[in-house]
């Protein structure tokens, strides 16, 4: 980012933070600082005789508290006329009455398990806890310069609510644990013995959702997890294509192959038969089509299961043909070639594209959001801030660019080409989500509110700069906005939920469009997390909030794009001045409020879902899931045969079986659980039931599964 920019860039932020609390600290600050410089000079001690500080009193309370600091320079004017003999030191006796309250205060705020510690300017986060009456420890470099000070002095200059007092305090709480703790993701995780409440949950970067790499692994598992209206993702495919990940690189260049088919279908589709056939000049042969055609055709029946096709090894000259297909129809897509053929049978083609498109989306709603371009979006897996992100559409480019940057294990992750765009603009959706973990409990909060990010050029895919096509605030702030773009678009680049139902309503959107949109959001985050649980570390009052990025598809479903861990909560603009601080308000409502009464209010935060963990503890001790369910009556359904020879050695062969296999259970009793109703299964691992032996109890009679049934059928009938 260029200096010029930022510095534009702090000017506007500045617009928007409060001075207020920085006011009354700097006051405070120098009454301190001229009590110290009245002792040098040896000038009178006795400033403010009533003990109000000197500066304190220029500022009225109610200016501080309205924040009106507007005539703050006629005030400031009084300072060189008041008489330093107003002005007092506190005396000593004070100075002891003081520490032995701070010493009170300290030892109270450890009994309650009420020391905080807050890494970074989270002012909100500070002053929701200090108004819960907890006492803050500084981190080493908060006020630094007073932290080098002695007790003593800090206690001469300690006054209500100023940094001296703070810094005192903090000192003085210095040797005991912090109970709320507000880090950096990568920070080490300190005073875990006493369970804090900190902002950082940790899982394995497998499924860390906060990475794009997590983010694959979730969506891997999610489908284990999918409930119609409860829990599902939805998101642009993607793959990794890091050094390690040859089943992921070849899933791709399938992925890309079948995408240039259905993007040659969409072509034809979009385009007037007069516009693609020339008969005579064409330079495509009408085999590409045809080609295209007979992929896309595979494709619905391997999504109907009428066709196993995918596992089968290609054939030479299948890759032959594939490879001209995907050199004619570039020239179509990207030069837009001429078929060699008449209108006529353009037209039929034009019909069969439709259709076929028609059929696949159907099956597979992704692939609504894909145009005709193949595009792809590269994106580095551990970075964020859209550092090192690029698009492209060629397959060489891609695995060229991959491979050329090992290093920083690339996603690929299929462009969203046809997103729900505002006044021809691109635009994303950043959600918050909370995570808190109870002794029993994960619960997953959803914010009632969000806001919009736009681009700032317009939206068109025959540029692929990020100016235009990435919408997060970290890289359009960069950029100014295009003169061309529409007027009734935000000059800062943000619009509150309020405003985009607003458009939605003006646009005739159906009225409870929001309210869909909201609830498919849920269902993204719910899925995400339920798929990552497994390999997440459920420690007690952890808690992280995260900041969730959704783009929306031209039927208003929302698209997942990306979940980050240590969202961006500064007032950039003044829709994020409002909705940040309340955010964090909010948050710490639900981390520490609800705990302590369950009723108690939780803002504009909701609970989405709660799992209740403590299942899954006791099954990782001693203590075996049990699978209830209802009894498959196998032997009652085997088909009555007319007895013949070979039943009749079958029957035998049961009948031998059942008594040995009693007879061995009769031993084991102990280890197979059984109730005339149901059927219980020992399982190794939770998910995993497994079978602890080759048969079992159905009411009373004893079975046998299918594999021994066939196994002594074939032993006692082979041939000697
Ligand atoms: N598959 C996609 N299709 C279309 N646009 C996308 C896609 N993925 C990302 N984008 C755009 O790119 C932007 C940045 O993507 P993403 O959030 O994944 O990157 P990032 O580096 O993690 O950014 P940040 O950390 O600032 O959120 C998104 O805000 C969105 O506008």
């Amino acid at each position: 980012m260029s200096q010029a920019s930022s510095s534009a860039y702090n000017t506007q932020r500045n617009r928007y933070y409060n001075p207020v609390t920085r006011i009354q600290s700097l006051i405070q600050n120098l009454d301190a600082e001229l009590i110290t410089l009245c002792r040098q000079c040896s000038l009178p001690k006795n400033i403010g005789s009533n003990g109000n500080s000197p500066f304190s009193s220029l500022l009225s309370q109610q200016q501080l508290q309205t924040g009106n600091i507007n005539n703050i320079s006629t005030t400031q004017s009084r300072i060189s006329s008041q008489p330093l003999s107003t002005l007092t030191l506190a005396p000593d006796a004070h100075r002891r009455q003081l520490r032995s309250t701070y010493r009170t205060r300290v030892i109270d705020a450890y009994r309650n398990r009420k020391i905080f510690t807050v890494f970074g300017n989270y002012h909100t986060v500070r002053r929701a806890l200090v108004r819960r009456g907890w006492l803050e420890k500084l981190p080493a470099g908060r006020h630094a310069k007073l932290q080098t000070m002695s007790e003593e002095a800090l206690l001469e200059h300690a006054r209500r609510g100023n940094d001296y007092e703070a810094v005192v305090l903090s000192k003085m709480i210095n040797n005991f644990p912090s109970f709320f703790i507000w880090q950096s993701k990568a920070q080490r995780d300190l005073f875990s013995e006493v369970k804090p409440y900190r902002n950082r949950v940790r899982r394995s970067h497998f499924l860390d959702f906060s990475t794009k790499v997590g983010l694959v692994g979730c969506a891997e598992q999610e489908r284990w997890f999918r409930e119609d209206g409860v829990c599902g993702m939805s998101y642009p495919r993607f793959y990794r294509l890091g050094p390690n990940s040859m089943e992921d690189r070849a899933a791709f260049i399938e992925d890309y192959h079948q995408t240039q088919a259905r993007s040659l279908l969409r072509y034809v589709k979009e385009h007037r038969p007069a516009e693609m056939a020339d008969p005579e000049h064409g330079e495509v042969l009408s085999f590409t089509l045809e080609f295209a055609l007979n992929k896309v055709k595979t494709m619905i029946r391997q999504k109907e299961h009428y066709s196993l096709d995918d596992a089968r090894t290609k054939m030479p000259t299948e890759m032959i043909e594939n490879q001209s297909f995907m050199g004619q129809s570039s020239k179509v897509l990207h030069s837009h070639a001429k078929f060699k053929v008449s209108e006529k049978v353009m037209t039929e083609y034009a019909r069969l594209s439709a259709q076929y498109l028609d059929q696949i989306e159907a099956l597979r709603l992704d692939y609504r959001w894909d145009g005709s371009r193949n595009l792809w979006i590269l994106k580095p897996g551990y970075q964020s801030r859209g550092i090192g992100i690029v698009m492209r559409s060629s397959l060489d480019d891609i695995l060229q660019w991959t491979s050329n940057n090992q290093n920083r294990k690339y996603i690929v992750q299929k462009y969203i080409e046809r997103p729900y765009l505002i006044y021809r603009t691109k635009f994303d959706i950043r959600q918050y989500m909370l995570l808190t973990i109870s002794d029993s409990q994960v619960t997953i909060w959803t914010y009632r509110d969000c806001y919009l990010r736009f681009s700032s050029q317009e939206f068109t895919l025959d540029d692929l700069r990020e100016s235009i096509h990435l919408t997060n605030n970290s890289v359009q702030k960069r950029y100014k906005n295009k003169l061309n773009r529409d007027s009734r678009l935000p000059k800062h680049n943000m619009w509150s939920l309020e405003q985009f139902k607003g458009h939605l309503r003006q646009v005739g959107a159906p009225d409870n469009t929001w309210t869909k949109i909201y609830n498919g959001i849920k269902q993204n985050l719910v899925a995400v997390v339920l798929a990552s649980l497994d390999e997440t570390e459920l420690v007690p009052n952890a808690f992280e909030l995260y900041g969730c990025d959704f783009m929306l598809d031209e039927r208003y479903n929302p698209i997942l794009i990306e979940i980050n861990s240590t969202p961006d909560l500064s007032a950039s603009t003044e829709v994020t001045a409002r909705i940040c601080p309340l955010v964090l308000k909010d948050c710490i409502r639900v981390v520490l409020d609800v705990p302590r009464n369950p009723l108690a209010t939780t803002g504009l935060f909701e609970r989405a879902f709660q799992v209740n963990h403590n299942v899954n503890k006791e099954l990782n001790g001693t203590r075996p899931l049990e699978l209830n369910g209802t009894q498959m009556k196998l032997c009652e359904t085997l088909p009555k045969a007319r007895p013949n020879p070979r039943s009749r050695l079958l029957r035998k062969i049961f009948n031998n079986v059942r008594a040995t296999t009693s007879r061995k259970l009769g031993k084991d009793k102990s280890k197979t659980v059984t109730t005339p109703q149901t059927t219980k299964l020992i399982v190794g691992k939770v998910g995993s039931p497994k079978l602890s032996r080759a048969s079992w109890n159905l009411d009373g009679k004893v079975g046998l599964n299918s594999k021994t049934r066939e196994n002594l059928a074939l032993q006692y009938t082979a041939p000697k």
